[in-house]
């Protein structure tokens, strides 16, 4: 009988239902690191929260885990690579949160715009101070969406049910998408400046970090005030308590903290701050709705081999998984690429498989290949949820299977629709397993796309590639592998190097002032 350990408080559905289904369970929650990896190596399944986490280390103990289940959305306290690597399947629970998440973004809008919590604790303290607490109406006022997925939509509903005015930016919404949700999409800082209350629905990731930075908390209204119920780490802590002293910002409200749990705090006392200990998902409704669909998702796994919300794997029949596997992976890297690489919104994707790969069932390599693409916006998109997300924000998906066989025995092209105009990546599978980038922009190519990467976009040049070395060698990088590929000699050439060490903003910035550097970005597979 297989073993789960639930390692984070949760509903007790979840432990009936994984006794009801046969699997065996423990329930042992604040457990210290050393002493959950000392236990790790016990079980199949390990179901949590977002309190545990799931570090390479810990998985490096984890000698029978098979999968692991996240009772929510974000997996950033899951070592997904790692995972991976290892062969263990992620999976979480996408939708099973988000109306609880996005009323309490509301709730804080509410509790902002009348300063509740401040003017209950005053009228607890029998002071009566009825002048002091004067608020503002939301009805009328601009609300700022950051991040217009699941979340984020709900909450722009509700707000518009509020008779607000929403302005969205969201660089993987559509025009249709923005107009059927009723809200206007807008650049960064046209939302920065118009935006009287501002609310982050977005996954922490390279491009989030910081979104609102002490520049970018500078381009807002005089008087904004800002909520987080998404992830720690979006806004900058310092930046925020100097705008809150200085009175530009009117008020605050965070759910999540760059530190958790968020014992101690440089806001916390700053007069317009509020805040919760991390409860956006925290309801009776929301926590059964998680528990259940995360015991049933793991039993499937773990008794008969389906596969529902995985991040890591796509659902597959015993017979297809071993063909597709290595397919798989050459798609989500592609994918993976070009949603690193192109910075707009995404108007259509036409996949294209050539030879042996058009031979295969395409519904997995197209999941595979948006679940790529859509991973460098979203951490809850998975193979499984990836094409219907798709569909739903108005992404024309199109795929196409040609009997031909051309240069490769096996090929597969990615062609992306963007406002710059169509961009297509294409690779194939050295020895039938190995994944390789082989056309990159019409360039051809031969590189494997795995870990840190550099990608420079340059003129063709003698002396350029010693340029860019000894730049890298400068900063303490370290080339692993060295890829080039060039239109026509002098023409436009593109360099993509694999690295040991991370390419820093300083670094890229140095490389895009060069001279002949018409584009320069860091990329993570
Ligand atoms: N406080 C809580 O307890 C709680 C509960 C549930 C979810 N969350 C967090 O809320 C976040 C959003 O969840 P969701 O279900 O709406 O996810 P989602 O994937 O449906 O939506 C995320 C949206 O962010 C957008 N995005 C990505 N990069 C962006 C960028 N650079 N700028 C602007 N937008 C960008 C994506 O395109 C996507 O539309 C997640 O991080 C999740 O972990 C927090
Ligand atoms: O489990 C929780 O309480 C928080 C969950 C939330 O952060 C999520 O990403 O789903």
């Amino acid at each position: 009988m297989p073993k789960v350990l639930i390692s984070d408080k949760m509903d007790p559905k979840a432990a009936q239902i994984f006794r009801e289904r046969g699997v065996e369970v423990d329930e042992i929650t604040d457990k210290s690191p050393e002493e959950l990896k000392d236990i790790i190596g016990r079980y199949d399944g390990l179901a949590l929260r977002s309190s545990t986490k799931v570090t390479g280390d810990l998985l490096e103990a984890a000698d029978n885990m098979k999968v692991v289940g996240r009772a929510g959305i974000g997996v950033d306290n899951i070592d997904v690579q790692a995972a991976s690597a290892k062969g263990i399947v992620v999976m979480n629970t996408p939708f099973g949160n988000s109306i609880t998440t996005a009323e309490h973004a509301i709730a804080m809008m509410f509790a902002l715009a009348r300063e509740i919590p401040q003017a209950d604790a005053s009228t607890q303290a029998g002071k009566w101070e009825k002048k002091k607490f004067m608020g503002v109406e939301l009805t009328s006022k601009t609300l700022g969406l950051i991040g217009a997925g699941n979340i984020g939509g709900i909450v722009a509903d509700r707000a518009r049910g509020l008779k607000m005015k929403v302005v969205a930016y969201d660089p993987f919404l559509t025009e249709e998408r923005a107009l059927e949700m009723g809200v206007e999409k807008a650049d960064l800082d046209t939302l920065l400046k118009r935006a009287d209350f501002i609310t982050l629905h977005t996954p922490l990731t390279d491009q989030t970090r910081n979104i609102l930075s002490k520049e970018n908390l500078a381009k807002t209204k005089k008087g904004v005030r800002i909520i987080n119920c998404a992830r720690g780490g979006l806004i900058d802590e310092a930046a925020l308590k100097e705008g809150l002293d200085s009175g530009h910002i009117a008020g605050a409200a965070l759910d999540v903290f760059v530190e958790e749990p968020a014992r101690e705090n440089p806001l916390f006392g700053t007069p317009g701050f509020i805040s919760t200990p991390h409860l956006g998902a925290s309801t009776t409704e929301a926590q059964v709705n998680v528990a259940i669909q995360i015991a049933e998702q793991m039993s499937d796994y773990l008794l008969s081999g389906g596969v529902t919300n995985a991040l890591n794997m796509p659902s597959l029949s015993a017979e297809e998984a071993p063909l597709l596997k290595p397919y798989m992976a050459l798609a989500e890297k592609l994918g993976s690429l070009v949603g690193q690489l192109a910075q707009d919104a995404l108007k259509s994707i036409a996949i294209e498989t050539e030879g042996a790969a058009a031979e295969l069932n395409q519904k997995p390599i197209t999941g595979a290949v948006l679940a790529g693409v859509m991973r460098a916006y979203s951490d809850s998109v998975n193979m499984v949820n990836a094409p219907f997300l798709a569909k739903e924000r108005g992404l024309d998906v199109r795929e196409v299977r040609h009997d031909r066989e051309g240069d490769y025995h096996t090929l597969v092209r990615i062609t992306v629709q963007t406002d710059e105009g169509d961009r297509s990546v294409a690779g194939t599978l050295f020895s039938n397993t190995e994944p390789r980038l082989v056309e990159l922009f019409g360039i051809k190519v031969e590189a494997d796309l795995a870990g840190k990467m550099l990608y420079v976009v340059n003129a063709d040049k003698a002396g350029f590639i010693g340029r860019i070395g000894s730049a890298l060698g400068e900063a303490g990088v370290n080339i692993g592998t060295f890829h080039l590929g060039r239109r026509a000699t002098g023409g436009e050439a593109v360099l993509l190097l694999s690295v040991d060490q991370d390419i820093t903003p300083e670094l890229l910035t140095t490389l895009r002032g060069m001279d002949g550097v018409k584009t320069a970005m860091a990329l993570d597979f």
